[in-house]
């Protein structure tokens, strides 16, 4: 469990300005479980929370955001990034999941949002299955109060794993899948299959 670097409901709202906060990491670090958890515990300091994710988003549910190990939240899917401004109304706090797959007016909704005074919570992968960074994550770090970068174990080896080994044939960057798909992978694991590939 991760300790945010703030605290719901510190009693200085009049004051308080929004932020953005990102959660990144590869396939199976824990993106989704951790927002679920930092968007439950802001329902649970009585905050008003909208949360949202791409439309093409549906492996586990087409509505819900839900983790590899079946924790769930609700949530609305959206096509645009410009969908999530019109939808988060009078919301106090906008979790946002696979960040990654929003076009790249998700920087300009995540600033606008938090200049708005709402808190946003973005979670995505930083890479794709070429170890590239992928679609607006690096941007949306950088303008983030708080970046958080989880791990997974390493499918191969049980080291740290910061990469997401695509094991199946497609080279699209765009292919949704699971573990039929994909596996985590340590630097060392993923760069010398990448090499035998020879992607
Ligand atoms: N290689 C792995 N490393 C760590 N957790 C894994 C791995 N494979 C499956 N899991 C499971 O995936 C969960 C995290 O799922 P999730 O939050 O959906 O991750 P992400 O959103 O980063 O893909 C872990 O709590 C664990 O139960
Ligand atoms: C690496 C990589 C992944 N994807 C897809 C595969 C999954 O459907 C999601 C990631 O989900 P998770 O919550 O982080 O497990 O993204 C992709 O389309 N392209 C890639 O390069
Ligand atoms: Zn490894």
């Amino acid at each position: 469990m991760l300790i945010e670097p703030h605290l719901e409901g510190s009693g200085r709202e009049s004051r308080r300005s929004g932020w953005i906060e990102v959660i990144c990491g590869s396939m199976f670090s824990g993106k989704t479980e951790e927002l679920i958890r930092r968007l439950n515990r802001a329902v649970i300091a009585g905050q008003k929370v909208e949360i949202f994710k791409p439309a093409i988003e549906k492996r586990y549910h087409d509505k819900n955001v839900v983790s590899h190990n079946d924790r769930s939240i609700r949530s609305t899917p959206v096509q645009f990034a410009d969908d999530v401004v019109l939808l988060a109304g009078e919301s106090q706090v906008v979790g946002i999941d696979e960040a990654q797959f929003f076009d790249s007016e998700i920087v300009n909704v995540s600033i606008a949002l938090a200049n708005k005074g709402k808190r946003v919570i973005l979670a995505g992968l930083d890479m794709d299955f070429m170890g590239k960074p992928f679609g607006s994550m690096p941007q949306l770090m950088a303008v983030a109060e708080f970046v958080t970068k989880i791990h997974a174990i390493c499918m191969n080896c049980g080291d740290v794993a910061s990469y997401s080994y695509r094991t199946s044939l497609g080279k699209e960057k765009i292919m949704l899948g699971e573990k039929e798909a994909y596996e985590a992978r340590c630097r060392k694991c993923f760069w010398e299959a990448m090499g035998n590939d020879k992607k």
